[in-house]
């Protein structure tokens, strides 16, 4: 038996591919009102942006598959001193990625020999960074939706529009850029097809060597005082590093920082 999972839910997907979304506009108002309601009330939202077209996109993928034939030996060459830098083995997926503060990574999930019908191929965490903006081939990423008291189900996020984006609030944009106004989901891959699957992620973290924590304009009437104390970003990476997936960064920001 897999991993259980909900059927798919009305899930927020927002249009940003008009040439006529500029600042001022009643049309750039209105969707910057959908993306807040979107990452208040999800934490994610698709969105339909299809500025990499449908050949690109394949081209991409077909040099991301190349990419990961390179030998192990090869691969672990890529090596960083911060966590999540270079080279991931060792989980089931595989991950090589570049550059300290836009964090470009590209994954690969590759189903289990003997392959099981399903297999959840990256366990359920939050994405700790600001923002993460991915790309994927094929399907298998879920989120946690409903997650009343804790009895939230997975759902497979299936793109409405070829050549959509996912984009993810994660937990530094939840505790500072929102001060806990913005929610960081849950998510996971769920491998049900026995191929590989292939995804590239911007993921957008802080400079390190800064503490971090919500600016005065956050301080609201609905929300008097900061939630979370000031951070050090790679401070807060480094301990989710060290238990990796076993507690979400969501947990860590919250069990460390929340006043
Ligand atoms: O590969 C994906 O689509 C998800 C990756 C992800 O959630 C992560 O690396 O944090
Ligand atoms: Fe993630």
């Amino acid at each position: 038996m897999g991993p259980e999972t909900a059927p798919p839910p009305k899930l927020p997907c927002i249009d940003l591919s008009s040439n006529k979304l500029i600042p001022g506009t009643p049309l750039w108002d209105r969707t910057a009102a959908e993306v807040l309601h979107a990452s208040a009330e999800f934490g994610f939202f698709e969105a339909v942006y299809p500025a990499i077209d449908a050949s690109e996109r394949r081209v991409m993928f077909a040099r991301l598959a190349e990419l990961f034939t390179l030998p192990l030996e090869t691969k672990w060459r890529n090596t960083h001193d911060r966590p999540y830098h270079g080279f991931i083995g060792g989980l089931p997926r595989a991950s090589v990625s570049t550059s300290p503060m836009m964090l470009r990574r590209v994954m690969e999930y590759k189903p289990p020999v003997p392959s099981p019908d399903t297999v959840i191929s990256l366990k359920p965490h939050t994405d700790t960074n600001f923002i993460t903006v991915l790309c994927e081939n094929s399907g298998g990423l879920e989120v946690l939706v409903d997650d009343n008291g804790g009895s939230g189900a997975f759902a497979p996020l299936v793109a409405t529009m070829p050549g959509s984006l996912f984009v993810f609030i994660g937990d530094a944009f939840m505790v500072a850029w929102s001060n806990g106004r913005l929610k960081s989901v849950p998510h996971r891959v769920v491998l049900r097809e026995d191929k590989p699957r292939l995804s590239t992620g911007l993921f957008m973290v802080p400079e390190g060597g800064w503490m971090i924590e919500a600016p005065e304009e956050l301080i609201s009437d609905e929300n008097p005082r900061r939630l979370y104390r000031p951070f050090e970003y790679f401070d807060i990476l480094s301990r989710c590093y060290l238990n990796p997936m076993n507690m979400s960064g969501q947990q860590v920001f919250n069990e460390l920082l929340r006043l």
